[in-house]
């Protein structure tokens, strides 16, 4: 088991590329898809059934974590892969995103963020120092630099000001993370849409050298074509020889777009959250389970998948127990919409590899039906 934290780049396609980062936890095979594990679990989901799915990597976060159980209680409970029964890598967002975006009474000064609790009210403070202590005793194995991501659209002078505060942030992350052998420091990249903060962004963070290079300030309500636009230079501006991690994305043909510019990495609550709706992901689109005319249907969600749903359960019996708000349902079509993006990656992963991701890409377009299927 290797004792450090490294990316070997294994093949590249146009821009797209496939590599292996190595872990003291293991590797993660690159392009990766990072399920969402917000509050020590990963929604309706067995550990053992996320490792199933074919996922390397979960995400943890800082802030749902530090306001309850506390990142104290989990370092004396062994750290979150003990409590949480999940022994490969972990990557813990920061918490600067989820406080502007959850807590209440938010107060933003050069320091770092006040707040209160959406959970209890109860008054906390996050720094970059704090955070990297949180994430420190949390035991995590990517470590995020704290950052301000602010929601687009915003003027120019905000998303400048608000860059320059996160690069201050990342310096200050920098020193705090001290030298932690195998564990990883990622620095984020901000500067919304505007292509000259993104490569001011780019120069700071590479003057003060990470182990990988997240593009932030992303999937904040800007829309596909704006993002795409942004990804069309963004990776280019970070390091070719460290993982890019896109923050936060997002629907299939996001993920695809993105590979196709040079992401590395992505995270992404849909296939959780939708499962959690009624909501299947598949290679011929999306399926709605709440809809009456699957009542009868005794088809699996889709006839190539053979996930644990797609091989045992009718349409009919996860329109039923949807329909019913029986538990199994976020489970069974969680553990597909996970398994489908685990696919999407591995697809992509392969194509790469042997060069032909071109006509990968154009079969997965050409597969999808629009809408209800
Ligand atoms: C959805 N769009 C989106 N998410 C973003 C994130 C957070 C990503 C985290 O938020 C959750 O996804 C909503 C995920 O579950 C946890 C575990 C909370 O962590 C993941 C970001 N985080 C930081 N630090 N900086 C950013 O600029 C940033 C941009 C994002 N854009
Ligand atoms: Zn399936």
């Amino acid at each position: 088991m290797s004792t450090r934290f490294s990316f070997s780049l294994q093949a590249t396609d146009g821009r797209a590329r496939s590599g292996v980062i190595s872990t003291p936890r293991g590797e993660i095979r690159t392009p990766a898809f990072m399920p969402v594990g917000t509050a020590a679990t990963v929604k309706a989901m067995m550990p053992e059934s996320v490792a199933a799915t074919g996922a390397d990597i979960l995400l943890g976060n800082t802030y749902h974590l530090m306001l309850r159980p506390t990142a104290e209680r989990i370092a004396r409970l062994g750290g979150l892969h003990q409590f949480m029964n999940w022994q490969k890598p972990i990557l813990t967002d920061s918490g600067g995103f989820q406080v502007m975006s959850l807590a209440e009474l938010r107060k933003l000064t050069e320091e770092g963020v006040t707040f209160r609790s959406h959970v209890d009210g109860s008054k906390h403070k996050l720094t970059p120092e704090r955070s990297m202590e949180i994430q420190k005793l949390l035991g995590s194995d990517i470590v995020m630099c704290f950052d301000e991501c602010p929601a687009l659209p915003a003027d120019h002078t905000r998303i400048a000001e608000s860059m320059r505060l996160s690069m201050r942030w990342a310096q200050r992350s920098r020193d705090a993370f001290g030298d932690r052998q195998g564990h990883a420091l990622f620095g984020i990249q901000q500067g919304g849409d505007v292509e000259e903060l993104r490569a001011e962004s780019a120069e700071a963070l590479k003057g003060i050298e990470f182990d990988g290079y997240a593009i932030g300030g992303l999937a904040v309500g800007e829309g596909q074509e704006i993002m795409f636009q942004v990804l069309d230079y963004a990776p280019g501006q970070l390091p070719v020889d460290k993982p890019r991690y896109l923050m936060g994305v997002g629907k299939p043909d996001d993920i695809v777009g993105a590979v196709k510019r040079g992401v590395d990495m992505m995270d992404c609550v849909l296939p959780s959250r939708s499962g959690r709706t009624g909501q299947a992901w598949t290679r011929r689109g999306q399926v709605n389970l709440k809809n009456a005319r699957h009542a009868d249907d005794p088809r699996p969600l889709d006839e190539q998948c053979t996930c644990p749903t797609c091989r045992h359960y009718s349409r009919a019996y996860l329109h039923h127990v949807y329909r019913a708000g029986e538990m199994i349902s976020g489970m069974l079509l969680t553990w597909h919409n996970l398994h489908y993006f685990q696919e999407l990656m591995q697809g992509m992963r392969d194509a790469i590899a042997a060069g032909r991701f071109d006509a990968w890409e154009e079969d997965f377009h050409a597969t999808r039906d629009q809408g209800d299927i």
